[in-house]
């Protein structure tokens, strides 16, 4: 049995189960420590506008009213903190290494990054820390992936690492278990690279994924809106130092790989395993009838090379990439180059804050004279919940962390990548190795 620190909502998982605790006259056990923001089916342009969309303005509507009612904290549209739920709490300093943190979505993993026991649950499990601020678990089973080694500077990013290891270790290869990812690799890394790691961990079949907290986690705590302050922070500090697994301790599972052999990456499949390095082909693979239909989806034959395919959509954004440091990356890219005519770029920060920043920071100037816009805050086109769709048979190259069919749009084919090969393809206008 799991006491939960923080709980999560927004408005996609939760409706059903206000209403399952409603409908049992049982009360929220401890609104203060759940947080809502909206995020999937808000719109990314005029978001001061009524929502045009009925089901989506409903969906956030409810989300809305059932926080009232329950005394629970939202952070719906015109907020200063609104934003994709898993990019606004970390920055927010909602989430803090040690907590058991839990969310109605699957990339509640995400969190993990800061030494976190964060996972997603589903409706019925909404309800019950709803109810009772607990869970009942199935203790997971523990696997270690550790990256050695060094990264190729500025041309590999965190986004590489994780599509490379799920390449190779497959899309189920973590079912059962929580990851820890370990190595110099992940300890060199920032926050925001560590959170986009984390994030993938339910692509391969995690529950979740965790990076032990160190001072590169502290410093990125330190003064942010909740978290502790003066005495309160170092004394957190004493005990978030206490948190990294023990030398010695034992996994179920553990694999190790060579950093330094990690090459920029894309997806050519439906799934996320099936990626391969950026400047190799589709494999050759006979009798798999599941590979020829994903090919077939997309478009694509066997030993095709992508480097080069004309691309006419372009999502920089979603809970994998959509971090001030992803727009930092994109934005020195494109800093005095110009878009290609045949893109259609959709930039779309993850949170208030995240927009903020961008304008703070001059990056709008840079993506405007190179020809972009920048959207408002949301999940937007990593799922289409909203009207931010890529019209069916078109190719998307995306920073999000799904290219199933249709998740962009039905028939829309997605190719994952970092954001700074998404921004090289924005660019050139076809698939393009920096
Ligand atoms: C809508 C939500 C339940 C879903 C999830 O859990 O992951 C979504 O965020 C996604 O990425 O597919
Ligand atoms: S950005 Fe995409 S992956 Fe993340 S929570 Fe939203 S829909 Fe899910």
């Amino acid at each position: 049995m799991l006491y939960i620190d923080k709980h999560l909502i927004h408005e996609v998982t939760s409706p059903q189960a206000f209403s399952e605790v409603e409908g049992r006259g049982i009360p929220i056990f401890r609104p203060h420590q759940v947080v809502a923001t909206t995020d999937h089916n808000v719109p990314t342009v005029n978001q001061h506008l009524p929502i045009k969309d009925a089901l989506s303005k409903k969906q956030v509507e409810k989300l809305l009213e059932n926080c009232e009612k329950h005394n629970i904290t939202c952070y719906g549209l015109g907020h200063p903190y609104q934003g994709i739920v898993h990019v606004m709490s970390p920055e927010l300093g909602i989430t803090q290494p040690g907590m058991t943190m839990v969310c109605g979505d699957s990339h509640t993993s995400t969190h993990g990054a800061f030494g976190t026991i964060a996972f997603g649950i589903g409706t019925s499990q909404v309800a019950q820390v709803f109810a009772s601020q607990c869970l009942l678990l199935q203790r997971p089973k523990k696997m270690r992936v550790t990256v050695y080694g060094e990264l190729k500077k500025d041309v590999v990013s965190p986004k590489d690492v994780i599509l490379y290891i799920i390449s190779e270790l497959g899309t189920n290869s973590g079912t059962g278990h929580f990851v820890e990812y370990a190595g110099q690799v992940f300890e060199d890394m920032s926050m925001e690279g560590r959170m986009t790691v984390c994030n993938m961990s339910i692509e391969m079949g995690a529950r979740g994924g965790m990076i032990a907290p160190d001072n590169t986690t502290f410093e990125y705590i330190k003064g942010r809106e909740f978290a502790p302050k003066g005495n309160k922070f170092e004394e957190k500090v004493v005990y978030w130092n206490t948190l990294s697994t023990d030398k010695g301790a034992d996994f179920d599972l553990e694999y190790e790989f060579d950093g330094s052999k990690i090459e920029p990456m894309i997806t050519y499949g439906t799934n996320p395993g099936m990626g391969i390095k950026i400047t190799e082909k589709i494999p050759e693979k006979e009798n798999d009838p599941s590979f020829e239909k994903a090919l077939n989806y997309m478009g694509f034959k066997k030993g095709e090379k992508l480097l080069g395919k004309s691309i006419k959509y372009v999502f920089i954004g979603s809970c994998t990439n959509s971090r001030i440091e992803d727009f930092r990356t994109v934005a020195s890219y494109i800093k005095g180059k110009k878009k290609a005519k045949n893109v259609n770029a959709l930039l779309v920060p993850g949170s208030q804050k995240v927009a903020q920043q961008i304008e703070d920071e001059g990056l709008r100037a840079i993506f405007e004279e190179a020809g972009f816009s920048i959207r408002q805050p949301g999940c937007s086109a990593c799922l289409g919940m909203n009207e931010d769709k890529i019209p069916e048979n078109e190719y998307c190259v995306s920073t999000s962390n799904r290219n199933f069919e249709g998740r962009q749009g039905q028939g829309a084919r997605t190719l994952l990548t970092s954001p700074l090969t998404a921004a090289a393809t924005a660019i050139s206008g076809k698939i393009e190795n920096v």
